[in-house]
């Protein structure tokens, strides 16, 4: 990829998650071109997605992913030549990176800084960054941050009761999943055809997981923490853990199997014993797996509860993320946990994957909106091309 040409206007996504990269090609009205996925990267199942094609592909690392998403753009009309852009979902940008921003190798060397605080994803992020700067130099980069929703949440939500000098060095809570609750707070008004509701309450349900309370338009409150391990039982994420349990299994198992215990071993995965994916536990019959779901619901409530304190009341819920917007069974057993706040679900609604699932005896409006990440990361990438 040599030169870009001026009347480019395609903008390229990347999101680049643990072991996948989602990614999206718009066009300068953002009209989605095509859209895709790789998975399984660094696994014997990698495959990669784009459109309605799939192909099984080996790729052991995400530059290998990503080399062969490019190599397949040409085939669904798509010349990686004439991109005008690429923008880049970044998990962590710390106390600084709290905007979006034009990649410069100073800006590349902050996301790098904070690799320590999201060891699954940053890397992963910056593998992408670096084939794309060595792929097409000239080619505008830009990162969208899944911290800086987050940003407007008070210091007594941002803070552990820790010493200040712990503090300092970046022991905080941030919170993430922010370009969802982003593309959230866009897409409800358009969706119901009223005004976001004052109090919200966004369950962001996917492999990662997180709730939010988004007051007026801002977060004020979030599950996930310093990274996104905190919060609710995950795919293969523990969620909330006693610092001293964690303390203790450093003791018996050093610090390298600890981060795999937590991070990839647990949640969903180590309740059921083997099983992450929620498709696959409400297919499966045992009793581990009907568990490990009552314990994603559950948890979830615990929490839902604790975000609605922080909001002083609810006037909404929001489902999204591939578990909220596709799991009605999950959907159907928290909103029954809710049901002490005035929140009435219409079942039928529920079933039919309606986006409005309140029934009219409902105090709370219930809504499904779909995660639009990646578009979210277009218009930010698209709204920075357009500043001197
Ligand atoms: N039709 C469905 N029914 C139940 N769960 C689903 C469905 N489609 C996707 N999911 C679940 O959504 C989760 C993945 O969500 P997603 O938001 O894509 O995750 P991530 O972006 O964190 O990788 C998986 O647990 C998957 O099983
Ligand atoms: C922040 C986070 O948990 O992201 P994901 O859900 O994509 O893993
Ligand atoms: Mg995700």
């Amino acid at each position: 990829m040599s030169s870009r040409r001026t009347s480019a206007t395609d903008i390229l996504v990347l999101n680049a998650g643990s072991s996948s990269i989602k990614f999206a090609v718009f066009d300068a009205q953002l009209t989605e071109r095509v859209a895709g996925l790789a998975e399984g990267i660094g696994t014997p199942q990698s495959r990669l997605r784009i459109a309605d094609a799939r192909c099984d592909t080996q790729f052991p690392t995400h530059a290998e992913a990503l080399a062969a998403i490019l190599a397949a753009l040409p085939d669904h009309g798509l010349d990686p030549t004439q991109l005008a852009a690429v923008g880049h979902r970044v998990v962590h940008g710390g106390r600084k990176l709290t905007k979006p921003l034009r990649i410069t190798a100073e800006i590349r060397g902050e996301i790098a800084d904070c690799t320590p605080l999201a060891p699954l994803h940053n890397p992963h992020s910056l593998a992408a960054i670096d084939t794309m700067a060595a792929t097409a130099p000239d080619l505008p980069q830009f990162a969208s941050f899944d911290t800086s929703f987050h940003a407007t949440n008070p210091e007594v939500a941002t803070r552990y009761a820790i010493p200040r000098v712990e503090e300092t060095k970046g022991i905080r809570r941030y919170g993430f999943h922010g370009l969802s609750y982003a593309s959230l707070v866009r897409r409800l008004p358009e969706i119901s055809g009223a005004a976001l509701p004052s109090r919200l309450l966004a369950f962001h349900l996917g492999n990662g997981a997180s709730l939010c309370a988004i007051r007026n338009g801002q977060s004020v409150a979030t599950t996930m923490g310093y990274s996104p391990l905190d919060g609710l039982t995950m795919g293969t994420r523990s969620g909330g853990i006693d610092a001293n349990a964690v303390l203790r299994l450093v003791e018996d198992n050093g610090l390298e199997r600890t981060k795999a215990i937590l991070n990839n071993e647990s949640g969903l995965l180590g309740l059921s014993g083997g099983k992450s994916d929620m498709r696959n536990l409400m297919l499966d019959p045992s009793a581990d797996s009907a568990f490990a779901i009552e314990h994603f619901c559950y948890w979830s409530l615990r929490h839902a509860g604790s975000l609605i304190a922080a909001m002083e009341g609810l006037d909404a819920i929001a489902f999204t993320g591939g578990i909220g917007e596709n799991a009605v069974g999950v959907r159907a057993r928290i909103l029954r946990g809710l049901e002490w706040i005035g929140a009435r679900m219409d079942v039928d609604a529920n079933h039919a994957r309606k986006p409005r699932l309140h029934a009219g005896s409902s105090k709370v409006a219930i809504w499904v909106v779909e995660a639009e990440e990646e578009r979210q990361i277009a218009m930010d990438a698209q709204t920075l091309m357009g500043t001197p």
